[in-house]
């Protein structure tokens, strides 16, 4: 039901990989993918980094927490976060960077922050954001071949990319927790692309067309791969954003997901419409429905 691709194919635009691609693209809106540029190895040095900083004792993690700035940039802690309306605030604690452009007044641009320690962790992660960029917009490429648009489509619209990365930890599912409480609530992604790395503990779960939810694992150097609000309106509902959640086990859990967005003045209404919807008006709603300490409402 979930393709699951090898990059290599698509890079040499083997048919049945880029045919596999639009099915995972169009149906189930969910796919995986092994042999990116990003090996196993480098993957789980990532994990670690993010391990080692969620162990931190909470006041370390203190002197990063976003919620003391007008952004999302460092330490999200637990219940910060409420991607779904009719449930309770997620369990799960974050840590998010970004792309940053100086000066910039724009929130979605704004400054990362890293903790002190764990020692390399800026090293570790900022590196990784850049490859994973690179792995993000290749995809892309195939995706727009794959809907029928010129491979370069998206290029010029992703040079300054609202692309957010996130390291998810999942503690074991607290013994407090009831049917409202979950990792992460259900919820679809607000961008075009998600490119989700994780510790191969299963734990996501994608909503299938007829109303089940389905496990969906990878090992570290496999990604699974989704797509968002964002690329659903702006091909007119041919991609579509699928719902997911995390409602947590026994295991303790690492997720790294890198949401890949267009710059913020990317028009991304509907093909053709005439209409505009700006990039970076509908990641800043979302962002504020979301993170309790930008919630206004
Ligand atoms: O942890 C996962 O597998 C999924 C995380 C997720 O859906 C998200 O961070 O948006
Ligand atoms: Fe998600």
């Amino acid at each position: 039901m979930i393709p699951r691709l090898d990059a290599r194919k698509i890079a040499v635009r083997d048919d049945e990989t880029l045919a596999a691609l639009r099915q995972g693209a169009e149906e189930s809106g969910f796919l995986t993918v092994r042999n990116t540029a990003i090996t196993p190895a480098r993957m789980r040095l990532v994990l670690a980094a993010y391990g080692a900083f969620f162990d931190l004792p909470e006041a370390e993690k203190r002197v990063v927490d976003m919620a003391a700035t007008g952004s999302n940039r460092g330490w999200g802690a637990p219940q910060s976060e409420r991607v779904d309306p009719n449930a309770n605030p997620d369990y799960k604690q974050v840590f998010d960077c970004g792309f940053e452009v100086p000066g910039s007044d724009l929130s979605v641009y704004a400054p990362n922050l890293w903790p002190a320690r764990p020692e390399g962790f800026h090293e570790v992660i900022a590196a990784y954001y850049r490859d994973a960029l690179g792995v993000a917009m290749d995809l892309l490429r195939g995706i727009a071949e794959a809907i029928g648009e010129e491979r370069g489509f998206f290029d010029d619209k992703f040079a300054q990319p609202m692309a957010l990365l996130r390291g998810n930890y999942y503690p074991p599912r607290p013994d407090w927790a009831g049917e409202m409480d979950f990792g992460i609530a259900a919820h679809t992604d607000y961008g075009c692309l998600t490119l989700l790395g994780t510790d191969g503990v299963p734990g996501l779960e994608v909503l299938t067309p007829d109303g089940k939810w389905v496990a969906v694992a990878a090992q570290p150097g496999e990604f699974i791969i989704n797509f968002g609000e964002m690329l659903e309106i702006w091909t007119k509902g041919r991609v579509k954003a699928t719902p997911h959640r995390v409602r947590g086990s026994a295991q303790e859990r690492i997720s790294v997901p890198l949401f890949f967005n267009p710059g913020f003045e990317t028009n991304v209404a509907p093909m053709g419409s005439g209409e505009v919807v700006r990039a970076g008006d509908h990641l800043s709603r979302r962002f504020n429905e979301t993170y309790l300490h930008l919630n206004k409402g």
